[in-house]
């Protein structure tokens, strides 16, 4: 099951990886059509506004102004970044850090501690590019994705063991994380007027979360490709942990890309396709991509909560009325995530599929 995207060159002729090293100009099937191409590298950054946790479950006026903080910048990016958000600095360094050194091992090292898991869907399902339709244009990046709630649905001989200490620290972040995932659910299921735990049902005892490291290595000419191409998470939300030294990040706001410069530190957060279906539209799934850089790798780290693959997921009844009519049918999560990754190569959004 994917959730962001899942294209990887792992099995390709030469991989992303082998082709950066080689220093070589991205073959034409990872060139974009002109349109899609990325904003030009010297086009200024926009800031995505930023959310205090702590003052959004403090009490008081601070707490409202930060509510409608929260409610504004998800109405306008559909994306926040969260600050104060209790997970330490040194422990966001060490998660960037043991992925970039996992893609840094040689190819047979990577396979060896994650054969599965490698440039692959979830699974063991067939590397994407050669299942994928035939004009897809390849991302360039490689990934490592892993399930990891609940903890007794990973497949722990995927988590690599060099460096030695990934597991660890893998386990420690997502563990903060789903903490930081929970707080935000209630926070949103507060703004739109549902009893506060209402999300974090919806997802479910057997909620899933996947983390995936996307690696970008330096490209030659970073005007043609991108990294991940255009899209919207199918998960119900995300969290990115950017690399904090290489920007790469760019949203899709009112039909216009922008380049962001996220904080250090902070975490940017997103609506899923699950939650916009569930919120019956109140909370849009915001479009967005990754480039590459010419000089500089760049790596980050998505994780995707997603409610139990066996629910069904639909409009929450009292967000559906008569001046907001039903915008998305009920759906099966699995069948959803199923229909995620083929539409994502075709460059089409799987939420259109469930509009009423
Ligand atoms: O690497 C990034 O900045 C974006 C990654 C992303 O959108 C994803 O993994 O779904
Ligand atoms: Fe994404």
């Amino acid at each position: 099951m994917a959730y962001g995207n899942g294209s990887s060159a792992e099995g390709k002729e030469k991989s992303v990886l082998e082709l950066a090293r080689d220093g070589e100009e991205p073959p034409h099937s990872y060139v974009c059509s002109e349109e899609d191409r990325p904003l030009d590298a010297s086009s200024p950054t926009s800031p995505i506004p930023h959310v205090d946790l702590q003052l959004l479950f403090s009490s008081g006026p601070s707490k409202e102004s930060e509510m409608e903080k929260l409610r504004s910048t998800l109405d306008s990016w559909g994306f926040f970044q969260a600050i104060n958000h209790g997970i330490s600095s040194s422990l966001l360094e060490k998660v960037i850090s043991v992925g970039r050194e996992f893609f840094h091992l040689s190819k047979e090292e990577r396979q060896k501690f994650s054969k599965r898991a490698y440039g692959k869907e979830e699974d063991g399902l067939e590397t994407i590019p050669q299942n994928g339709p035939q004009d897809q244009i390849l991302d360039w990046n490689d990934q490592l994705y892993l399930q990891v709630i609940p903890e007794d649905a990973r497949k722990l001989d995927d988590w690599p063991e060099n460096p030695n200490s990934f597991r660890d620290i893998l386990h420690e972040y997502t563990m903060e994380i789903n903490d930081v995932i929970h707080l935000v659910l209630r926070a949103m299921a507060n703004l739109v007027g549902l009893e506060e735990d209402y999300f974090v049902r919806q997802f479910g005892d057997k909620a899933t979360a996947h983390a995936r490291f996307n690696y970008y290595p330096p490209c030659s000419r970073p005007d043609l490709v991108l990294g991940i191409k255009s899209h919207s998470d199918g998960s119900g939300i995300t969290i990115l942990l950017p690399d904090p030294g290489v920007d790469g990040f760019e949203v899709l706001k009112d039909n216009q890309w922008f380049r962001i410069h996220p904080i250090r530190h902070a975490l940017l957060i997103n609506v899923g396709d699950q939650i916009e279906i569930m919120s019956n539209g109140i909370f849009k799934s915001p479009v967005h991509r990754a480039v590459t850089n010419l000089e500089k790798e760049r790596i980050s780290l998505a994780m995707f909560l997603a409610a139990e693959v066996d629910k069904e997921i639909g409009p929450a009844n009292s967000l559906v009325n008569t001046s907001r009519p039903r915008l998305y049918k009920n759906i099966k999560v699995k069948d959803y995530l199923d229909m995620f990754l083929l539409n994502f190569l075709e460059g089409k959004r799987s939420i259109d599929f469930v509009k009423v």
